[in-house]
This record gives C-alpha cells, structure tokens and sequence, in this order.
C-alpha cells in the first residue's frame, strides 16, 4: 500500500494547525482530522458526543456504519500540552486516509471535549502518529492508524510536508523523492516514552556562528511553535528590535515590523532554515501591531518540541522500521 493526503491549514492569516480528509466506516464517513505525532489516540467528534459541546464539526456516527463494533469496556481520556483534553468509548471500524485503508482501526468516540476543541470548528478530532505505547485507551491500549497500516504499507514510513500557509501532503508507504532536494540526514530516535524523539546538532540565529551542542526533543504536527532551551530562545530576541517576553502573551512579542533573523537548526550535519517570516507566528489579535513569535521557550513545558513552524522547513520522514528513525532534508 501507499497513499497521499493533503494536510491543509485551518486558519487562512496563520498555520495553527493542519487537517487531513479521512474517511471512517461502511458508507464511508468524511471528516478532517489534525495528525498529531505528539499523541497516540486516534479520536472524533462523534453522535456521541453532547450537542452542547458540537459547533459545526464533522462527526462519526458509528450506528450509521455496518462495519463499526463498540470495544466493550474501553473508554480513553487524554489532556494535551495546552490543556486541552477529551475522552469517551471506543469502536473499531473502517478507517482510510489517502487510500490507505485499515480494516479494524480503534476509533475513540468523543463523550466530552474541552472548550477549545468545541470552538475550534475545523477539526473533528485527532489523528495520534505517535508511538502506540501513549494510548491512552484502556483497559487495553490500542494501536495507531500507522502500526495497523504499517505491515501493509510497501515502506514502513509516512512522511511530513508541511507547508507555509497552504496546502502540503503527508505520504504513506513512500519517500516522494520530488518533494526534497539533496540528501535526507536520518538520525536516531528515543521511543521511550512515545514521542518522536531525536536529537539536533545544534542552532545559529540569523547569520551568526552555528552553535553545535546537542538539543534533544520531539518531531510534533500536532503543536503550532517551536519551543526550546530559554538561553537559545533568549540568544534569538536578543537580535529582534522590541521584543519582550510578555506575561499577559504567555511569551515573546515584538513590534510586527521588527526584522526578524532566520532560524538556522542543524540535523547531523545537515543544516535547516526557518525564515523569518515563519518566525514572525501572528499578531497577537487580529490587526495588533504587535506580533507572537514562532519560536518560544520549552522552560515551562518540561520537553522541546520542534513543531509546525520548524517542520514546515523541511520534508521529514517519521521511519517506523525497527530501530525506527527520522529524516530530515531540505526542500
Ligand atoms: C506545547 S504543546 C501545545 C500544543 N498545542 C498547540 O500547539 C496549539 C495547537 C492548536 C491550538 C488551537 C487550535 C488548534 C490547534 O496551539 C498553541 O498552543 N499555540 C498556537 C497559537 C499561539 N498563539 C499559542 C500557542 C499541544 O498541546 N499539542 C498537542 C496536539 C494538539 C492539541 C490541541 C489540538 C490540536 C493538536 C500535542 O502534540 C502536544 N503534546 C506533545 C507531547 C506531549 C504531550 C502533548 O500534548
């Protein structure tokens, strides 16, 4: 097997999130979800879930399915690294993104959701991609979409390439040697305790000297930023006119026409650019003059994670052979 989907931006004036069209059971049900390596349950709005907390999403209906079978017993529950959170049931149905299709995929029907997700109307739900040791599933913890499809897949691999404010794809079963230039710098990752974690070479801010010290932390569609050690954080808006680290923002802001330097990452020995305008994330409220920054300290979070503003970079590869490792180019 291999497939492709588009993984499209939710909001048009910034890149907070990407969804994906899958379809879920017999006829098959549409709905867009957010792929998320930095979480393990594959879950949905569903006719489950209370009319109170539904405000325009999509959702799964698994009694208009002939194929979906309610997990007895099981039930899941997951809060995210921005407090958001849901839980609920679980079936198994038919589940397809790009053509992929898995015949008997846990599909964890929502109970609840937090108030963001009920407001955040362009994403019905979750697709976890990272390892099967987070679900959150019990008694019995579940596998992902991409351990199920894995066996099938012509290639052990599904691939990132996310784009600046339009649309990019995530790959299955393949490596599209169109969507990157040169060579791909693979690099070990730490699977415990689930995340995609790896460790980079090191950073430069703008064209300053790279700094080579090893930066350990995780590959996440799931989160909008970067956040990183505070002295690299700190390095960078020691470059931006203006910039503050705000309390109110909950982070760095600065004036919207400061320059921004580049963001300069390394992977092995290969080096990648976050330009400055993936640097510059968003007015901190509509039509402010006042900008967040892309990149903000991991200080409070306890892990780095590299996310969409630093994926958007490159085209990187999640490789789920055993070790598995990632990938990293340019493109
Ligand atoms: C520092 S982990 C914060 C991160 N959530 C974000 O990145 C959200 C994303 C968002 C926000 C609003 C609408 C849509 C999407 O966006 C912001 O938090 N932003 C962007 C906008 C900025 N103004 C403020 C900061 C986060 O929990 N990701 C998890 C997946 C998310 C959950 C929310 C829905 C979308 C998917 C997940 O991979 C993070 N994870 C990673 C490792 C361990 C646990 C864990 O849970």
């Amino acid at each position: 097997d291999t497939g492709s989907a588009a993984a499209t931006p939710i909001d048009p004036r910034f890149d907070i999130a990407y969804v994906t069209p899958v379809t879920i059971g017999t006829p098959p049900q549409t709905l867009q979800l957010d792929l998320d390596t930095g979480s393990s349950d594959l879950w949905v709005f569903s006719s489950h879930t209370p009319a109170s907390q539904v405000r325009g999403q999509r959702i799964y209906a698994p009694d208009k399915s002939t194929t979906s079978k309610l997990l007895n017993g099981h039930t899941w529950s997951i809060t995210y690294g921005d407090g958001s959170g849901s839980r609920g049931n679980v079936y198994t149905d038919k589940f397809t993104i790009g053509g992929v299709t898995v015949k008997s995929q846990a599909i964890e029907t929502a109970q609840q959701v937090s108030s963001s997700f009920t407001t955040e109307d362009a994403i019905d739900g979750l697709v976890g991609l990272g390892f099967s040791t987070l679900n959150t599933v019990s008694p019995n913890g579940q596998l992902t979409f991409f351990d199920n499809a894995k066996p099938n897949l012509d290639s052990p691999v599904f691939t990132a390439d996310l784009k600046y404010m339009k649309p990019g794809t995530y790959d299955f079963g393949f490596i599209d040697k169109t969507k990157y230039t040169g060579e791909i710098t693979y690099v070990p990752v730490e699977t415990d305790p689930g995340y995609w974690t790896f460790t980079s070479s090191g950073y430069g801010v703008g064209s300053g000297t790279f700094s080579s010290s090893p930066i350990t932390g995780i590959a996440d569609t799931g989160t909008s930023l970067v956040y990183l050690p505070t002295a690299i954080v700190t390095a960078y808006y020691r470059q931006v006119q203006g910039a503050t680290n705000s309390r109110s923002y909950g982070g760095y802001v600065f004036p919207c026409n400061s320059t921004l330097p580049a963001f300069v990452f390394g992977v092995g020995e290969a080096k990648f650019t976050i330009p400055p305008s993936y640097m510059s994330y968003a007015a901190v409220t509509d039509g402010s003059p006042t900008c967040f920054g892309g990149l903000q300290s991991s200080s409070g979070i306890g892990v780095n994670i590299w996310g969409d503003v630093a994926l958007k970079a490159a085209f990187v590869v999640f490789n789920g052979e055993e070790p598995p490792t990632i990938g990293w180019a340019n493109k």
